[in-house]
Formats: structure tokens, sequence, C-alpha cells
């Protein structure tokens, strides 16, 4: 049977953290419409969503210069199996016009898988947990606000490694409390 079954017939229910960002067009109502798609999806629910971050581009070498991101983070749990979830982290990104001509190029949105409960895996078409979370301030200031005590799966406590990266300031990330996503 298919992972999606457990043994007594119920549906195997996974836990994910997932960060969302973008840096083109009308940024908060990006993310927005992106929680709003996510809350939409069959067999799957937001059970936590962050304060809203504007951080400094994290550039390739080289690269012309961006303005600067919204970020946020989210927790779910779904009955979705984790290449499910890509799939419709993908979809929702492909609606709102998400194109990928160039590496870390200006996108209206990104949503990136961070973990999935404990999974750990080196498959290139999804790689767990996400393997640059641990040195981006935009995706571990907003996860510490909201939930200070968590670990990145098989790296450390969040709290830690934020640390460690000097906190959030240190990579331009400034938390934006007059700018709230919203659960449907
Ligand atoms: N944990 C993950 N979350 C999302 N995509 C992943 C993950 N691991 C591997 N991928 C793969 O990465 C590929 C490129 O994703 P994408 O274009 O969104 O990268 P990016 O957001 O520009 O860069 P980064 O991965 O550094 O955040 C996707 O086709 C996807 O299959
Ligand atoms: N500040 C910031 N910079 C980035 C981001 C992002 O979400 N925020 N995402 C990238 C590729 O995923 C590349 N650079």
């Amino acid at each position: 049977m298919s992972e999606l079954v457990t043994g007594d017939g119920s549906f195997r229910m996974h836990s994910a953290v997932l960060a969302i960002g973008g840096n083109l067009g009308d940024r908060l109502a990006n993310l927005q419409t992106a929680v709003d798609s996510l809350a939409d999806t069959p067999s799957l629910t937001i059970t936590w969503l962050s304060p809203v971050y504007e951080t400094a581009p994290l550039l390739a070498e080289g690269a012309e210069a961006q303005d600067d991101y919204l970020n946020a983070v989210l927790g779910v749990t779904t009955a979705l199996p984790p290449d499910m979830l890509l799939m419709r982290t993908q979809a929702i990104e492909e609606a709102l016009g998400r194109t990928r001509e160039v590496h870390w190029g200006s996108r209206t949105i990104d949503i990136d898988i961070v973990q999935v409960d404990e999974l750990v895996s080196a498959e290139s078409e999804l790689t767990l947990p996400h393997p640059r979370a641990a040195q981006r301030a935009f995706v571990l200031a907003p996860w510490y606000d909201a939930r200070p005590e968590d670990v990145l799966t098989g790296v450390g406590p969040i709290a830690d490694l934020l640390t460690a990266l000097g906190g959030a300031a240190a990579q331009g990330a400034a938390r934006r409390d007059d700018l709230e996503l919203m659960l449907p």
C-alpha cells in the first residue's frame, strides 16, 4: 500500500514547516494568496503562521541588485505525502506567476519546504530538511518568533542557529509588525 494509508487504513498525517517569500509586485498580497491557497488545499491544515519579516535579498554571487523580500514561515499538518506537498506548493507558485529564469532571481512567490516530520532526504527533487535553511535568517527569525522551541531536523534548535548567524538584524531581516498575514 502507498504511504498514504497506514496499516489500520487511516491516513498518515505529516507535520511540515514551509517558508514563503517574494520580492515582486504586491509582496504582502502575494504572501496572503499563498497562505489562502495552502489553506484551500484538501487534506491540509495550517496550524500556525509567523509574523512577516522584511529581509535584504540573499543574492547569488555577482547577481544584480534586487528589491527587499517579505518572508514568513508557517506550520501545516497534512495527509499529503511530501512529494505531493511539493507538487501543490509548486502549483501555487505557478498560479502566482513564479518564473525560474535566473537562479535566486526576483520572484512573486517562493514556497520552500523547510522540513517534514523528522524526515531526512538527499533527493534533489526534495531535499529534507531544506539544505540552506540553517543559514537563512529570513527563515529562522520568523520561525523562531512563532515556535521558539522548534528544532531543524538533524541540525539543531532554531534558537541556536539564529544566534549563530548573529540574529536577524545581522542579515538585514526586520520584523514588520505593521504587516499581518491572516488565516482564512
Ligand atoms: N526542500 C525543498 N523545498 C522546495 N524545493 C525543493 C526542496 N528540495 C529540493 N527542491 C527542488 O528545488 C528546485 C528549485 O526550487 P526553486 O527554484 O524554488 O529554488 P529557489 O527557491 O530559487 O532556491 P533555494 O532552494 O535556495 O531556496 C525545485 O524544482 C525542487 O524540486
Ligand atoms: N531575503 C531573501 N532572499 C532570498 C530569498 C528569500 O526568500 N528572502 N529566497 C531566495 C531563493 O529562495 C534567494 N534570496
